[in-house]
């Protein structure tokens, strides 16, 4: 006997047997009286605000070890948000008044923190979700975590919000020799600076508005930008007749039709820009704005790139062929020496990574099957905020639906407490 309390004893302080201890045991249970929120974006934050306001407490699970993780470690230093202020602050607080039209990464940063610490939200940071499932017999959402060490807890709930993001992975396009080419391939969601490609010839992959930008970054660090635009592009100026493209887009909106809206656009745009065609920047059959709508696809809205492209400081090119060891083959039979490329192609959602459940959400693209404005709401207390393609705006409206539905169950459940 003594000699197992003394295996025992020793076991407890090693390293090795704890962590397989955590690894293999069942993991810790957490019943939690109100909703759990995975994702601490501004999607979870504002439906985290909005249902504090109310009363309803909520537990946010977070994979990284901060709040707004996409902004604070995965974008590129010179960004700011591109549409107005007015249209990118979450429900209850807006942006203090002396931030700039167009707040820049810091100070939507900043402001994010302050609205955390408004409404008290403190997310648990370093729980990566791994698996949430409804247990149809009990009549509740099993929602698993694993932290840094592979120790699991499984929270127990009666409401599950989807707050992770629709930029949730990096999208990395497979490219043929891509083991062969010598120089740095990386995604934009880990370029920070033009700095370190001084003097470089870069190949930039992908034409939204990631892929535009930091052209134009490498273009101010004097790097040698290439950009591969393998589809049409709609480009616009930020702002048109003295006020911003999207404010004045939104405003037409009220009174005309979506494809005279459109019309009107183009029509200043080229104004302003000039036929984007005859730099290799052609333009989709749909406007702008009924693109959008009916695809979801962004149109660029232009801070200084164009000029850059009309000037010849960056080249177009067509898609890539495949991988060299120094050099990039190109559809079109050509190939040019390049040191870095740089992967400007998107984002995905992983809701069907962790989610077991396919009838909200599409197993395919990981987002809500129903169209905006109904994508919101599922069935057995399951909601997502922050997929509608319609940036922070979309997330306030899905946040505060979400809290007032929850809201209304909350309330019910207190009085039959009560009973
Ligand atoms: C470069 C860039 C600029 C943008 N600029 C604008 C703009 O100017 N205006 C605008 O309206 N929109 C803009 N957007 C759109 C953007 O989607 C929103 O700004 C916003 O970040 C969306 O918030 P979110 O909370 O839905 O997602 P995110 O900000 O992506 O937050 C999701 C969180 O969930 C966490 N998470 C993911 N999976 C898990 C998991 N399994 N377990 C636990 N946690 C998890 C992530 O770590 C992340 O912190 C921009 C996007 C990008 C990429
Ligand atoms: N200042 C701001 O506010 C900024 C906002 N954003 C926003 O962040 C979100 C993500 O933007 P972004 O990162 O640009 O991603 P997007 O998904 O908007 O754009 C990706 C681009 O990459 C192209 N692409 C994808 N795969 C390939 C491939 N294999 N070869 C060539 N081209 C390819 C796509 O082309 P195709 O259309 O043919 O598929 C598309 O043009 C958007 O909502 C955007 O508006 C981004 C940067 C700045
Ligand atoms: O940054 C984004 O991509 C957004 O989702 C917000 C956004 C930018 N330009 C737009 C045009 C129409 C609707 C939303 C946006």
């Amino acid at each position: 006997m003594d000699c197992l309390r003394e295996i025992e004893g020793k076991q407890a302080h090693d390293p090795m047997f704890i962590e397989k201890m955590n690894k293999s045991s069942k993991p810790r249970c957490i019943m939690v009286p109100g909703p759990v929120i995975v994702g601490a974006g501004p999607s979870g934050l504002a439906t985290a605000a909005c249902l504090k306001e109310k009363g309803v407490p909520s537990v946010v699970l977070e994979r990284s070890n901060c709040i707004a993780s996409l902004w604070q470690l995965k974008t590129y230093n010179r960004l700011r948000l591109h549409l107005p202020k007015q249209f990118c602050e979450l429900p209850l607080m807006g942006f203090p008044s002396d931030f700039p039209t167009y707040p820049t990464k810091q100070q939507f940063v900043d402001y994010l923190e302050a609205y955390a610490r408004r409404f008290d939200i403190r997310p648990r940071f370093n729980e990566t979700v791994s698996q949430a499932e409804y247990d149809d017999k009990l009549k509740f959402w099993r929602v698993r975590s694993s932290d840094l060490k592979g120790k699991k807890v499984e929270y127990v709930c009666w409401w599950l919000v989807v707050a992770t993001g629709e930029n949730a992975e990096a999208m990395v396009p497979a490219i043929e020799g891509r083991a062969e080419f010598d120089g740095d391939i990386r995604h934009t969601s880990s370029y920070k600076s033009g700095e370190e490609f001084r003097g470089k010839k870069v190949l930039v992959v992908g034409c939204g508005n990631s892929g535009m930008e930091v052209c134009l970054d490498l273009c101010n660090h004097n790097a040698r930008p290439s950009l591969v635009v393998r589809d049409t592009v709609h480009v616009l100026p930020r702002e048109m007749l003295g006020r911003s493209t999207f404010g004045l887009s939104m405003w037409l909106l009220r009174w005309l039709p979506m494809r005279l809206v459109d019309r009107f656009l183009l029509i200043v745009s080229w104004l302003m820009l000039g036929d984007t065609a005859r730099f290799g920047l052609d333009r989709p059959r749909l406007g702008p704005l009924e693109l959008k709508n009916l695809s979801g696809k962004t149109p660029v809205l232009d801070v200084g790139t164009l000029a850059k492209i009309k000037s010849g400081d960056i080249k177009v090119c067509p898609s890539i062929k495949r991988l060299k060891r120094y050099a990039v083959e190109f559809e079109n039979g050509k190939t040019e020496n390049f040191d870095a490329i740089i992967l400007a192609t998107g984002y995905k959602s992983n809701v069907p990574s962790w989610l077991k459940e396919t009838n909200m959400f599409s197993e395919k693209d990981g987002y809500p099957r129903k169209p905006f404005p109904n994508g919101w709401k599922g069935e057995c207390g399951l909601y997502a905020v922050g997929f509608t393609k319609r940036g922070l705006l979309g997330t306030s409206m899905d946040a505060k639906r979400i809290a007032e539905d929850i809201e209304r169950c909350w309330k019910a459940e207190a009085k039959q407490g009560q009973r």
